[in-house]
C-alpha cells in the first residue's frame, strides 16, 4: 500500500536518513523504533510529503508521492511530535477549524467531530480551552485533528512521550481501535519498546538514519535464539561487577539496572557459577537471579550497543 525506496535525507552535508526501504501492507500496524536522532521525524516528514527527499521515493499504490503529494495528503493523517491547536480555542472549535480545512461542512462535520472526540475520549470536555488542558490531553486533541477526515493511514510520532499515564493509555487505546476494529493502516514510531511490543505486528529498528532490522516481533527475538538474558537482583549498585563480567566471554552484554545488572548471555555457557564466584570476589550480595527469553528490548541493545532510551 504504502511503501518507501532507498529514502535518503541530506542536511548541510549530514546524512539524516540513509536508503531506508520499508512497506506497509494494508491493515497493519507497525512499529518504527530507534533512539533520539535515530532519523523517524525525517523519515515521516518525507513520506507526508512535508520534506522533500535527497534521494528515493515515496510510493502509495505503487504511485510516486513526490510526484504527486496530493494523492496522500487525502489518505493520511499525521500525529507530529509537536502540538499544533489554538489555545485559546475550544477543542472543539479547534476541530471544527481543522474539519474546515479538510473541507468538512455542516452536520457531517459535527459527527464527525463527536466521533473523533469519542475515540480520544475527551468528548465530555469539548467545550474548554485548550490553555487549560494537561500535555496529554493536548496530545489526544492533536490525534483527533489528524482523524477527521477518516484517513486510511495514520502515522504517530512518539505520541507518549512525556505525557502522563490515564492519557497514555487513553492513546493507546485510540490506536487499538484505529487498527483492529477500524481497520487503519498504522505507522507508530517510538523509543518505548513495551508499546510497540503492545500495539505492532511487524517492527523496523532504526538507528543512525538506517534501518538495522525489521521483521516481526518473533523474528526480531530470533536474532537473539542462542542468547538468555539474566536479570541479576543485587544488595547494592556495583558498576565493578558489570565490567568484570562484561569482559568474560560468554557475556554479549552487560549493563547496570535499578536493582543490579542485566546480562545477555550465550545458552548454557554455565556463565551462572562464574557469575556467583565474581560477585563474592567483589563482595556483592546477589539478591535474586532470572532467566528468561530476551525482549525486544535486549534485541536493539544487542544490535547496536546502546539502550533505546540513551
Ligand atoms: N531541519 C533539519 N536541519 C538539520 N538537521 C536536521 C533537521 N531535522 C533533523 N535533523 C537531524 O537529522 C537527524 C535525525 O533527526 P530526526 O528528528 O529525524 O530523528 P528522530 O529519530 O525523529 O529523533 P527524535 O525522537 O529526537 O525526533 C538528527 O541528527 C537531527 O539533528
Amino acid at each position: 500500500m504504502l511503501e518507501t525506496v532507498e529514502l535518503r535525507k541530506v542536511f548541510k552535508g549530514k546524512t539524516a536518513v540513509d536508503e531506508v526501504s520499508l512497506y506497509l501492507d494494508q491493515g497493519e500496524s507497525v512499529g518504527l523504533l530507534g533512539p533520539n536522532g535515530a532519523g523517524k521525524s525525517t523519515t515521516i516528514s518525507m513520506i507526508s510529503s512535508l520534506l522533500r527527499p535527497t534521494g528515493g521515493d515515496v510510493r502509495l499504490n505503487g504511485k510516486s508521492v513526490v510526484k504527486h503529494p496530493q494523492d496522500i495528503r487525502r489518505v493520511l493523517g499525521v500525529v507530529p511530535q509537536e502540538i499544533a491547536l489554538y489555545e485559546e480555542l475550544s477543542a472543539y472549535e479547534n476541530l471544527k477549524f481543522f474539519g474546515r480545512i479538510y473541507k468538512l461542512r455542516g452536520s457531517g462535520l459535527e459527527l464527525k467531530i463527536q466521533e473523533v472526540l469519542e475515540m480520544v475520549g475527551l468528548r465530555e470536555r469539548q467545550k474548554e480551552l485548550i490553555r487549560t488542558f494537561s500535555g496529554g490531553m493536548k496530545r489526544r486533541i492533536n490525534i483527533a485533528a489528524a482523524l477527521l477526515h477518516d484517513p486510511q493511514i495514520v502515522i504517530m510520532d512518539e505520541p507518549t512521550v512525556g505525557i502522563d499515564p490515564q492519557s497514555r493509555n487513553h492513546i493507546l487505546d485510540t490506536v487499538r481501535l484505529l487498527n483492529r476494529e477500524k481497520g487503519t493502516t498504522v505507522l507508530y514510531t517510538s523509543h518505548y519498546m513495551e508499546e510497540v511490543e503492545q500495539l505492532c505486528s511487524r517492527v523496523y529498528i532504526m538507528d543512525h538514519g538506517r534501518i538495522i532490522a525489521s521483521g516481526t516481533q518473533e523474528e526480531l527475538r530470533r536474532i537473539l535464539s542462542g542468547e538468555d538474558t539474566l536479570l541479576i537482583e543485587l544488595n547494592e549498585p556495583s558498576p565493578e561487577l558489570a565490567r568484570e563480567l562484561q569482559a568474560l566471554k560468554p557475556v554479549r552484554m552487560a549493563e547496570e539496572t535499578e536493582k543490579g545488572l542485566k546480562l545477555i548471555v550465550m545458552k548454557q555457557s554455565g556463565i551462572l557459577s562464574e557469575v556467583v564466584k565474581e560477585a563474592e570476589r567483589q563482595h556483592v550480595q546477589i539478591v535474586n537471579i532470572h532467566v528468561h527469553t530476551p525482549s525486544l528490548e535486549d534485541v536493539f541493545l544487542h544490535l547496536t550497543g546502546r539502550k533505546l532510551r540513551d
